[in-house]
Protein backbone atom coordinates (compact mmCIF):
# COMPACT_ATOMS: atom_id res chain seq x y z
CA UNK A 1 0.00 0.00 0.00
CA UNK A 2 1.56 3.43 -1.29
CA UNK A 3 0.40 6.81 -0.39
CA UNK A 4 -1.05 7.24 -4.07
CA UNK A 5 -3.61 4.89 -3.08
CA UNK A 6 -4.67 6.76 0.16
CA UNK A 7 -4.73 9.76 -2.55
CA UNK A 8 -7.21 7.72 -4.81
CA UNK A 9 -9.85 7.02 -2.09
CA UNK A 10 -9.50 10.84 -1.16
CA UNK A 11 -10.39 11.84 -4.60
CA UNK A 12 -12.72 9.41 -5.22
CA UNK A 13 -16.40 10.49 -4.50
CA UNK A 14 -17.67 6.95 -3.51
CA UNK A 15 -14.86 6.18 -0.74
CA UNK A 16 -16.90 5.79 2.09
CA UNK A 17 -15.85 5.15 6.50
CA UNK A 18 -15.08 1.89 5.89
CA UNK A 19 -13.14 1.93 2.50
CA UNK A 20 -10.88 4.47 4.39
CA UNK A 21 -10.37 1.96 7.65
CA UNK A 22 -10.00 -1.00 5.73
CA UNK A 23 -7.24 0.84 3.71
CA UNK A 24 -3.45 -0.94 5.07
CA UNK A 25 -1.20 1.98 5.67
CA UNK A 26 2.05 2.48 4.13
CA UNK A 27 5.20 1.85 5.91
CA UNK A 28 7.12 4.77 5.62
CA UNK A 29 5.66 8.23 4.13
CA UNK A 30 7.51 11.34 2.38
CA UNK A 31 8.19 14.41 5.37
CA UNK A 32 9.83 17.63 5.80
CA UNK A 33 12.93 17.43 8.42
CA UNK A 34 15.09 18.85 10.41
CA UNK A 35 18.08 16.62 11.28
CA UNK A 36 19.85 16.57 14.94
CA UNK A 37 23.38 16.20 13.62
CA UNK A 38 23.19 19.67 12.02
CA UNK A 39 21.95 21.78 15.01
CA UNK A 40 25.10 23.23 14.56
CA UNK A 41 25.87 23.74 10.88
CA UNK A 42 24.70 27.90 11.48
CA UNK A 43 27.12 28.60 14.71
CA UNK A 44 28.73 31.91 14.01
CA UNK A 45 26.20 33.14 11.40
CA UNK A 46 23.36 36.57 11.72
CA UNK A 47 20.00 35.26 12.38
CA UNK A 48 19.15 36.52 8.50
CA UNK A 49 22.12 34.41 7.05
CA UNK A 50 20.74 31.20 8.48
CA UNK A 51 19.19 29.76 5.76
CA UNK A 52 16.14 27.34 5.95
CA UNK A 53 16.74 26.07 2.27
CA UNK A 54 20.00 24.57 3.70
CA UNK A 55 18.60 23.14 7.12
CA UNK A 56 15.04 21.72 5.72
CA UNK A 57 14.82 18.17 4.32
CA UNK A 58 12.25 15.89 2.45
CA UNK A 59 13.02 12.49 3.61
CA UNK A 60 11.36 9.41 3.27
CA UNK A 61 10.31 8.09 7.09
CA UNK A 62 8.64 5.02 8.63
CA UNK A 63 5.26 5.39 9.82
CA UNK A 64 4.62 6.21 13.50
CA UNK A 65 2.93 3.66 15.94
CA UNK A 66 -0.69 4.94 16.91
CA UNK A 67 -1.29 5.48 20.12
CA UNK A 68 -4.54 5.92 22.60
CA UNK A 69 -6.40 9.26 22.20
CA UNK A 70 -4.45 9.92 18.82
CA UNK A 71 -5.42 9.87 14.68
CA UNK A 72 -3.40 9.06 11.99
CA UNK A 73 -3.84 11.77 9.11
CA UNK A 74 -3.61 11.94 5.77
CA UNK A 75 -2.41 15.27 4.98
CA UNK A 76 -3.29 17.20 1.78
CA UNK A 77 -2.31 20.62 2.37
CA UNK A 78 -0.01 22.50 5.32
CA UNK A 79 1.40 25.65 5.51
CA UNK A 80 4.52 27.50 6.82
CA UNK A 81 4.28 28.64 9.90
CA UNK A 82 7.59 30.78 11.60
CA UNK A 83 7.70 28.33 14.62
CA UNK A 84 9.23 25.93 11.30
CA UNK A 85 11.29 28.65 10.74
CA UNK A 86 12.80 28.96 13.86
CA UNK A 87 12.96 25.14 14.48
CA UNK A 88 15.08 25.02 11.00
CA UNK A 89 17.32 28.09 11.76
CA UNK A 90 18.32 26.36 15.60
CA UNK A 91 16.66 29.46 17.85
CA UNK A 92 16.12 30.76 20.17
CA UNK A 93 17.14 26.90 20.97
CA UNK A 94 17.26 23.12 18.87
CA UNK A 95 14.04 21.55 18.76
CA UNK A 96 15.73 18.83 19.85
CA UNK A 97 15.74 19.48 23.06
CA UNK A 98 11.77 19.57 22.97
CA UNK A 99 11.60 15.98 21.60
CA UNK A 100 13.92 14.61 24.14
CA UNK A 101 12.03 16.21 26.89
CA UNK A 102 9.06 15.04 26.02
CA UNK A 103 10.32 11.47 25.50
CA UNK A 104 11.62 11.32 28.85
CA UNK A 105 7.82 11.74 30.31
CA UNK A 106 6.44 7.85 29.21
CA UNK A 107 6.94 5.11 27.51
CA UNK A 108 4.84 6.27 24.50
CA UNK A 109 6.20 10.17 24.21
CA UNK A 110 9.88 8.30 23.26
CA UNK A 111 8.79 7.92 19.96
CA UNK A 112 8.81 11.63 19.38
CA UNK A 113 12.54 11.77 20.35
CA UNK A 114 13.90 11.22 17.16
CA UNK A 115 17.40 11.85 15.21
CA UNK A 116 14.95 13.86 12.81
CA UNK A 117 12.11 16.29 13.23
CA UNK A 118 8.85 16.57 11.16
CA UNK A 119 7.98 19.62 11.41
CA UNK A 120 4.80 21.70 11.11
CA UNK A 121 1.70 22.84 12.78
CA UNK A 122 -0.84 23.29 10.39
CA UNK A 123 -2.72 20.44 8.13
CA UNK A 124 -5.89 19.93 6.35
CA UNK A 125 -6.83 16.32 5.16
CA UNK A 126 -8.16 12.87 5.84
CA UNK A 127 -8.54 11.05 9.40
CA UNK A 128 -7.09 7.01 8.12
CA UNK A 129 -7.48 5.69 11.98
CA UNK A 130 -7.86 6.58 15.00
CA UNK A 131 -6.24 5.13 18.25
CA UNK A 132 -7.99 3.28 21.39
CA UNK A 133 -10.59 5.69 22.85
CA UNK A 134 -11.62 7.75 20.14
CA UNK A 135 -15.03 8.53 19.55
CA UNK A 136 -15.37 11.65 17.87
CA UNK A 137 -13.70 11.03 14.59
CA UNK A 138 -14.14 8.58 12.20
CA UNK A 139 -11.71 7.31 9.27
CA UNK A 140 -12.77 9.39 6.07
CA UNK A 141 -13.54 12.45 8.04
CA UNK A 142 -12.00 15.98 6.37
CA UNK A 143 -10.41 17.69 9.00
CA UNK A 144 -8.20 20.93 9.77
CA UNK A 145 -6.22 20.16 13.13
CA UNK A 146 -5.38 22.55 15.74
CA UNK A 147 -1.37 22.72 16.84
CA UNK A 148 -1.93 22.32 21.02
CA UNK A 149 -1.10 19.36 22.18
CA UNK A 150 -1.89 18.61 26.39
CA UNK A 151 -2.04 15.71 28.58
CA UNK A 152 -4.30 17.38 31.11
CA UNK A 153 -3.10 14.91 34.06
CA UNK A 154 -2.36 18.08 36.15
CA UNK A 155 -5.86 20.21 37.43
CA UNK A 156 -3.37 23.10 36.44
CA UNK A 157 -4.47 22.85 32.65
CA UNK A 158 -8.26 21.91 33.74
CA UNK A 159 -9.83 26.06 32.88
CA UNK A 160 -7.42 26.38 30.04
CA UNK A 161 -5.47 23.92 28.44
CA UNK A 162 -3.25 26.07 27.43
CA UNK A 163 -2.03 26.12 31.30
CA UNK A 164 -1.17 22.47 31.15
CA UNK A 165 2.51 21.79 32.56
CA UNK A 166 2.36 19.35 29.35
CA UNK A 167 1.43 22.01 27.05
CA UNK A 168 3.42 21.45 23.40
CA UNK A 169 2.73 22.94 20.35
CA UNK A 170 2.57 20.22 18.12
CA UNK A 171 5.29 19.71 15.21
CA UNK A 172 7.34 22.34 16.66
CA UNK A 173 8.17 20.88 20.84
CA UNK A 174 6.43 17.24 19.48
CA UNK A 175 7.20 15.11 16.27
CA UNK A 176 5.41 14.03 13.25
CA UNK A 177 4.38 17.39 12.28
CA UNK A 178 2.09 18.98 9.52
CA UNK A 179 4.85 19.52 6.65
CA UNK A 180 4.18 15.81 5.46
CA UNK A 181 2.47 13.10 3.79
CA UNK A 182 1.19 11.51 6.72
CA UNK A 183 0.72 13.32 10.38
CA UNK A 184 0.16 12.40 14.09
CA UNK A 185 -1.89 14.25 16.22
CA UNK A 186 -4.21 13.39 19.50
CA UNK A 187 -7.86 13.63 18.57
CA UNK A 188 -8.75 16.52 20.47
CA UNK A 189 -6.66 18.31 17.94
CA UNK A 190 -9.16 17.91 15.06
CA UNK A 191 -11.78 20.03 13.89
CA UNK A 192 -14.00 20.10 10.87
CA UNK A 193 -12.35 21.38 7.47
CA UNK A 194 -14.52 24.26 6.45
CA UNK A 195 -16.27 23.07 3.56
CA UNK A 196 -16.33 26.27 1.31
CA UNK A 197 -12.49 26.09 1.29
CA UNK A 198 -9.52 24.02 -0.76
CA UNK A 199 -7.37 21.66 0.93
CA UNK A 200 -4.61 24.31 1.11
CA UNK A 201 -7.01 27.21 1.59
CA UNK A 202 -7.89 25.19 4.93
CA UNK A 203 -4.87 24.51 6.08
CA UNK A 204 -3.66 28.39 5.93
CA UNK A 205 -5.42 29.54 8.75
CA UNK A 206 -5.44 26.98 11.72
CA UNK A 207 -2.35 28.38 13.76
CA UNK A 208 -2.37 31.84 13.57
CA UNK A 209 -5.99 32.64 13.59
CA UNK A 210 -6.09 30.48 16.76
CA UNK A 211 -3.29 32.89 17.99
CA UNK A 212 -4.91 36.05 16.90
CA UNK A 213 -8.49 34.92 18.24
CA UNK A 214 -7.09 34.42 21.88
CA UNK A 215 -4.58 37.31 22.11
CA UNK A 216 -6.93 39.83 20.88
CA UNK A 217 -10.47 38.44 20.77
CA UNK A 218 -10.66 36.17 23.88
CA UNK A 219 -11.25 37.29 27.57
CA UNK A 220 -8.02 35.43 27.92
CA UNK A 221 -6.12 38.04 25.90
CA UNK A 222 -7.11 41.45 25.15
CA UNK A 223 -10.50 41.05 25.39
CA UNK A 224 -11.26 43.43 22.46
CA UNK A 225 -14.86 45.48 22.21
CA UNK A 226 -16.11 47.64 19.63
CA UNK A 227 -14.75 50.88 18.32
CA UNK A 228 -11.29 49.87 20.33
CA UNK A 229 -8.26 51.36 18.63
CA UNK A 230 -6.05 48.21 17.69
CA UNK A 231 -2.75 49.09 16.88
CA UNK A 232 -1.54 45.95 14.82
CA UNK A 233 2.05 45.40 14.09
CA UNK A 234 2.49 43.47 10.68
CA UNK A 235 -0.80 43.93 9.56
CA UNK A 236 -0.65 41.92 5.95
CA UNK A 237 1.56 39.33 7.73
CA UNK A 238 0.60 35.86 9.33
CA UNK A 239 -1.10 36.84 12.22
CA UNK A 240 -1.35 40.20 11.42
CA UNK A 241 -3.83 39.57 8.82
CA UNK A 242 -6.13 37.96 11.15
CA UNK A 243 -6.08 39.77 13.74
CA UNK A 244 -6.35 42.64 10.77
CA UNK A 245 -9.93 40.72 10.10
CA UNK A 246 -11.14 40.19 13.84
CA UNK A 247 -10.99 44.07 14.77
CA UNK A 248 -13.02 44.85 11.52
CA UNK A 249 -15.45 42.04 12.19
CA UNK A 250 -15.49 42.91 15.77
CA UNK A 251 -16.28 46.74 15.19
CA UNK A 252 -12.92 47.75 16.33
CA UNK A 253 -10.82 50.18 14.39
CA UNK A 254 -7.34 48.62 13.40
CA UNK A 255 -4.34 50.77 13.23
CA UNK A 256 -2.29 48.81 10.48
CA UNK A 257 1.70 48.81 10.59
CA UNK A 258 2.80 47.83 7.34
CA UNK A 259 5.97 47.61 5.53
CA UNK A 260 5.27 48.80 1.76
CA UNK A 261 2.65 49.89 -0.29
CA UNK A 262 1.42 47.09 -1.78
CA UNK A 263 0.67 45.26 1.79
CA UNK A 264 -0.82 48.99 2.58
CA UNK A 265 -3.07 48.06 -0.32
CA UNK A 266 -3.96 44.56 1.04
CA UNK A 267 -4.74 46.67 4.25
CA UNK A 268 -7.35 49.11 2.65
CA UNK A 269 -9.04 45.83 0.64
CA UNK A 270 -9.62 44.25 3.55
CA UNK A 271 -11.20 47.13 4.30
CA UNK A 272 -9.09 49.02 7.02
CA UNK A 273 -8.42 52.73 6.66
CA UNK A 274 -5.65 53.77 9.11
CA UNK A 275 -2.46 52.71 7.79
CA UNK A 276 1.10 53.03 8.22
CA UNK A 277 3.75 52.43 6.54
CA UNK A 278 6.62 51.89 8.90
CA UNK A 279 9.59 51.77 5.94
CA UNK A 280 8.04 54.98 4.17
CA UNK A 281 7.33 56.89 7.02
CA UNK A 282 11.18 55.77 8.49
CA UNK A 283 10.54 55.23 12.23
CA UNK A 284 13.95 54.19 13.79
CA UNK A 285 13.01 53.48 17.34
CA UNK A 286 16.71 52.48 18.06
CA UNK A 287 19.42 55.32 18.17
CA UNK A 288 21.70 52.21 18.33
CA UNK A 289 21.41 48.27 19.74
CA UNK A 290 21.39 49.70 23.38
CA UNK A 291 19.74 52.85 23.06
CA UNK A 292 15.82 53.58 21.94
CA UNK A 293 14.53 56.70 20.95
CA UNK A 294 11.70 58.45 23.01
CA UNK A 295 11.33 60.98 20.21
CA UNK A 296 10.11 58.37 17.58
CA UNK A 297 8.00 56.89 19.91
CA UNK A 298 6.14 60.41 20.07
CA UNK A 299 6.76 61.11 16.41
CA UNK A 300 4.80 57.47 16.36
CA UNK A 301 2.11 58.27 18.57
CA UNK A 302 1.28 61.57 17.07
CA UNK A 303 0.34 59.54 13.75
CA UNK A 304 -1.24 57.36 15.38
CA UNK A 305 -3.52 60.58 16.78
CA UNK A 306 -3.90 61.81 13.12
CA UNK A 307 -5.41 58.53 12.32
CA UNK A 308 -7.81 58.01 14.84
CA UNK A 309 -8.73 61.99 15.10
CA UNK A 310 -7.03 62.52 18.48
CA UNK A 311 -7.35 59.08 20.06
CA UNK A 312 -4.44 56.72 21.81
CA UNK A 313 -4.50 53.09 21.30
CA UNK A 314 -6.77 50.89 23.04
CA UNK A 315 -5.24 47.81 22.56
CA UNK A 316 -1.67 46.86 20.53
CA UNK A 317 -1.05 43.50 19.13
CA UNK A 318 2.21 42.60 19.53
CA UNK A 319 4.67 40.11 18.30
CA UNK A 320 8.09 42.06 16.39
CA UNK A 321 8.88 42.33 20.31
CA UNK A 322 12.70 44.37 20.94
CA UNK A 323 12.50 46.80 17.95
CA UNK A 324 8.38 48.07 18.72
CA UNK A 325 7.96 47.17 22.38
CA UNK A 326 9.26 50.59 23.98
CA UNK A 327 6.98 51.98 21.41
CA UNK A 328 4.04 49.72 21.50
CA UNK A 329 3.59 50.44 25.60
CA UNK A 330 4.27 54.34 24.75
CA UNK A 331 1.13 54.90 22.70
CA UNK A 332 -0.88 52.89 24.43
CA UNK A 333 -4.04 54.71 26.08
CA UNK A 334 -4.22 55.30 30.11
CA UNK A 335 -5.61 51.32 30.95
CA UNK A 336 -4.58 50.01 27.91
CA UNK A 337 -3.46 46.52 26.97
CA UNK A 338 -0.25 45.72 25.33
CA UNK A 339 -0.78 41.87 24.73
CA UNK A 340 2.34 40.20 22.82
CA UNK A 341 2.75 36.24 21.86
CA UNK A 342 6.34 36.80 20.14
CA UNK A 343 9.58 38.38 19.91
CA UNK A 344 10.69 38.26 16.27
CA UNK A 345 13.25 40.75 16.38
CA UNK A 346 15.00 40.02 20.07
CA UNK A 347 12.84 38.88 23.36
CA UNK A 348 14.57 41.23 25.86
CA UNK A 349 12.49 44.07 25.81
CA UNK A 350 13.78 47.18 26.87
CA UNK A 351 10.46 49.80 27.71
CA UNK A 352 9.93 52.93 30.20
CA UNK A 353 8.21 51.33 33.39
CA UNK A 354 6.79 54.95 34.29
CA UNK A 355 4.70 54.85 31.23
CA UNK A 356 3.20 51.30 32.48
CA UNK A 357 2.64 51.89 35.65
CA UNK A 358 1.55 55.83 36.16
CA UNK A 359 -0.94 55.20 33.08
CA UNK A 360 -2.25 51.99 34.54
CA UNK A 361 -1.60 49.97 31.29
CA UNK A 362 -1.00 45.59 31.30
CA UNK A 363 0.98 44.14 29.54
CA UNK A 364 -0.83 40.16 28.81
CA UNK A 365 1.55 37.17 27.85
CA UNK A 366 -0.58 35.33 24.88
CA UNK A 367 0.66 31.59 23.50
CA UNK A 368 -1.34 29.75 21.00
CA UNK A 369 -5.05 29.23 21.70
CA UNK A 370 -7.03 25.90 24.02
CA UNK A 371 -8.87 23.84 22.07
CA UNK A 372 -12.28 25.77 23.22
CA UNK A 373 -10.40 29.12 21.26
CA UNK A 374 -9.20 26.94 18.30
CA UNK A 375 -12.77 25.73 17.25
CA UNK A 376 -14.30 28.99 17.71
CA UNK A 377 -11.72 30.44 15.83
CA UNK A 378 -12.35 27.81 12.54
CA UNK A 379 -16.24 27.98 13.15
CA UNK A 380 -15.67 31.68 12.08
CA UNK A 381 -13.74 30.77 9.43
CA UNK A 382 -16.18 27.88 8.56
CA UNK A 383 -18.88 30.61 8.24
CA UNK A 384 -17.10 32.49 5.53
CA UNK A 385 -17.11 35.35 8.67
CA UNK A 386 -13.20 35.25 8.53
CA UNK A 387 -11.05 34.20 5.26
CA UNK A 388 -7.70 32.88 4.65
CA UNK A 389 -4.76 34.95 3.85
CA UNK A 390 -2.97 32.23 1.30
CA UNK A 391 -1.12 34.00 -0.97
CA UNK A 392 1.59 31.73 -2.94
CA UNK A 393 1.55 27.90 -2.84
CA UNK A 394 4.70 25.67 -2.36
CA UNK A 395 5.02 21.71 -3.17
CA UNK A 396 6.46 19.73 -0.47
CA UNK A 397 10.09 19.41 -1.88
CA UNK A 398 10.32 23.45 -2.09
CA UNK A 399 9.22 23.91 1.81
CA UNK A 400 12.87 25.03 2.22
CA UNK A 401 12.70 28.18 -0.16
CA UNK A 402 8.70 28.66 1.32
CA UNK A 403 10.41 28.61 4.80
CA UNK A 404 13.26 31.11 3.34
CA UNK A 405 10.96 33.33 1.82
CA UNK A 406 8.94 33.95 5.45
CA UNK A 407 12.33 34.03 7.48
CA UNK A 408 13.24 36.68 4.55
CA UNK A 409 9.34 38.66 5.32
CA UNK A 410 9.49 38.18 1.00
CA UNK A 411 5.43 36.40 1.48
CA UNK A 412 2.62 38.03 2.31
CA UNK A 413 0.11 36.55 4.62
CA UNK A 414 0.32 32.81 4.60
CA UNK A 415 2.56 30.78 2.51
CA UNK A 416 1.05 27.27 1.28
CA UNK A 417 1.98 24.14 0.90
CA UNK A 418 0.83 21.08 -1.36
CA UNK A 419 1.02 17.58 1.00
CA UNK A 420 -0.39 14.94 -0.88
CA UNK A 421 -2.19 16.90 -3.27
CA UNK A 422 -1.36 16.58 -6.66
CA UNK A 423 -2.81 20.71 -7.31
CA UNK A 424 -4.07 23.56 -5.81
CA UNK A 425 -8.21 23.85 -5.36
CA UNK A 426 -9.23 20.37 -4.50
CA UNK A 427 -11.19 19.45 -1.91
CA UNK A 428 -14.35 22.13 -1.90
CA UNK A 429 -17.05 20.53 -0.58
CA UNK A 430 -19.73 23.35 -0.56
CA UNK A 431 -19.36 25.61 -4.00
CA UNK A 432 -22.36 27.85 -3.48
CA UNK A 433 -20.58 29.13 -0.02
CA UNK A 434 -17.71 29.32 -1.58
CA UNK A 435 -18.52 31.48 -4.47
CA UNK A 436 -20.38 33.78 -1.68
CA UNK A 437 -17.10 34.59 -0.78
CA UNK A 438 -14.43 34.23 -3.49
CA UNK A 439 -13.34 37.81 -3.70
CA UNK A 440 -12.05 37.46 0.33
CA UNK A 441 -10.50 34.06 -0.35
CA UNK A 442 -8.78 34.95 -3.11
CA UNK A 443 -7.72 38.72 -1.58
CA UNK A 444 -4.19 37.56 -1.04
CA UNK A 445 -3.45 35.29 -4.07
CA UNK A 446 -0.15 35.72 -5.97
CA UNK A 447 0.62 39.27 -4.90
C1 LIG B 1 2.04 28.45 18.15
C2 LIG B 1 3.31 29.03 17.69
C3 LIG B 1 4.12 29.64 18.52
C4 LIG B 1 5.33 30.33 18.15
O1 LIG B 1 5.68 30.52 17.00
S1 LIG B 1 6.18 30.92 19.52
C5 LIG B 1 7.78 31.36 18.84
C6 LIG B 1 8.72 30.19 18.87
N1 LIG B 1 8.99 29.75 20.21
C7 LIG B 1 10.02 30.18 20.94
O2 LIG B 1 10.85 30.97 20.48
C8 LIG B 1 10.15 29.67 22.36
C9 LIG B 1 11.20 28.67 22.43
N2 LIG B 1 11.35 28.19 23.82
C10 LIG B 1 12.25 28.65 24.68
O3 LIG B 1 13.01 29.56 24.37
C11 LIG B 1 12.31 27.97 26.00
O4 LIG B 1 11.54 26.82 25.98
C12 LIG B 1 11.82 28.85 27.20
C13 LIG B 1 12.74 30.08 27.36
C14 LIG B 1 10.40 29.32 26.99
C15 LIG B 1 11.89 28.01 28.48
O5 LIG B 1 13.16 27.48 28.60
P1 LIG B 1 13.39 26.12 29.38
O6 LIG B 1 14.83 25.78 29.31
O7 LIG B 1 12.44 25.13 28.88
O8 LIG B 1 12.95 26.43 30.81
P2 LIG B 1 13.75 27.24 31.94
O9 LIG B 1 12.70 27.67 32.87
O10 LIG B 1 14.63 28.29 31.38
O11 LIG B 1 14.70 26.15 32.56
C16 LIG B 1 14.17 25.08 33.19
C17 LIG B 1 14.86 24.96 34.57
O12 LIG B 1 14.59 26.15 35.33
C18 LIG B 1 13.89 25.77 36.49
N3 LIG B 1 12.94 26.81 36.86
C19 LIG B 1 11.85 27.18 36.16
N4 LIG B 1 11.19 28.13 36.83
C20 LIG B 1 11.86 28.36 37.97
C21 LIG B 1 11.65 29.22 39.07
N5 LIG B 1 10.57 30.02 39.12
N6 LIG B 1 12.57 29.23 40.06
C22 LIG B 1 13.65 28.40 40.00
N7 LIG B 1 13.88 27.54 38.99
C23 LIG B 1 13.00 27.54 37.98
C24 LIG B 1 13.22 24.48 36.14
O13 LIG B 1 12.88 23.76 37.28
C25 LIG B 1 14.24 23.81 35.31
O14 LIG B 1 15.23 23.25 36.15
P3 LIG B 1 16.10 21.96 35.68
O15 LIG B 1 16.85 22.38 34.45
O16 LIG B 1 17.00 21.70 36.84
O17 LIG B 1 15.14 20.87 35.41
N1 LIG C 1 3.00 32.46 20.64
C1 LIG C 1 2.26 32.07 19.62
O1 LIG C 1 1.29 31.35 19.82
C2 LIG C 1 2.61 32.45 18.25
C3 LIG C 1 3.73 33.15 17.99
N2 LIG C 1 4.05 33.47 16.70
C4 LIG C 1 5.27 34.25 16.47
O2 LIG C 1 4.86 35.53 16.03
C5 LIG C 1 5.82 36.06 15.12
C6 LIG C 1 5.12 36.53 13.85
O3 LIG C 1 4.50 35.42 13.23
P1 LIG C 1 3.72 35.61 11.84
O4 LIG C 1 2.79 36.75 11.94
O5 LIG C 1 3.19 34.31 11.43
O6 LIG C 1 4.94 36.01 10.91
P2 LIG C 1 4.96 36.83 9.54
O7 LIG C 1 6.39 36.93 9.16
O8 LIG C 1 4.00 36.23 8.57
O9 LIG C 1 4.39 38.27 9.88
C7 LIG C 1 5.04 39.12 10.79
C8 LIG C 1 5.02 40.54 10.27
O10 LIG C 1 5.55 41.36 11.30
C9 LIG C 1 6.21 42.48 10.69
N3 LIG C 1 7.53 42.63 11.28
C10 LIG C 1 8.55 41.73 11.24
N4 LIG C 1 9.62 42.23 11.87
C11 LIG C 1 9.27 43.46 12.30
C12 LIG C 1 9.96 44.49 12.99
N5 LIG C 1 11.23 44.34 13.38
N6 LIG C 1 9.30 45.64 13.26
C13 LIG C 1 8.01 45.80 12.88
N7 LIG C 1 7.31 44.86 12.20
C14 LIG C 1 7.94 43.72 11.93
C15 LIG C 1 6.32 42.20 9.20
O11 LIG C 1 5.35 43.03 8.53
P3 LIG C 1 5.77 44.39 7.79
O12 LIG C 1 7.12 44.15 7.21
O13 LIG C 1 4.71 44.58 6.77
O14 LIG C 1 5.73 45.46 8.83
C16 LIG C 1 5.93 40.75 9.07
O15 LIG C 1 5.22 40.51 7.87
C17 LIG C 1 6.87 34.98 14.91
O16 LIG C 1 7.95 35.25 15.76
C18 LIG C 1 6.15 33.71 15.36
O17 LIG C 1 7.03 32.70 15.81
C19 LIG C 1 3.24 33.17 15.65
C20 LIG C 1 2.09 32.49 15.86
C21 LIG C 1 1.73 31.99 17.18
Amino acid sequence: MTVKDILAAIQSPDSTSEDFAALPLPESYRAITVHKDETEMFAGLETRDKDPRKSIHLDEVPLPELGPGEALVAVMASSVNYNSVWTSIFEPLSTFGFLERYGRTNELAKRHDLPYHIIGSDLAGVVLRTGPGVNAWRPGDEVVAHCLSVELESSDGHNDTMLDPEQRIWGFETNFGGLAEIALVKSNQLMPKPDHLSWEEAAAPGLVNSTAYRQLVSRNGAGMKQGDNVLIWGASGGLGSYATQFALAGGANPICVVSSDQKADICRSMGAEAIIDRSAEGYKFWKDENTQDPKEWKRFGKRIRELTGGEDIDIVFEHPGRETFGASVFVTRKGGTITTCASTSGYMHEYDNRYLWMSLKRIIGSHFANYREAWEANRLIAKGKIHPTLSKVYSLQDTGQAAFDVHRNLHQGKVGVLCMAPEEGLGVRDQDKRAQHIDAINRFRNI
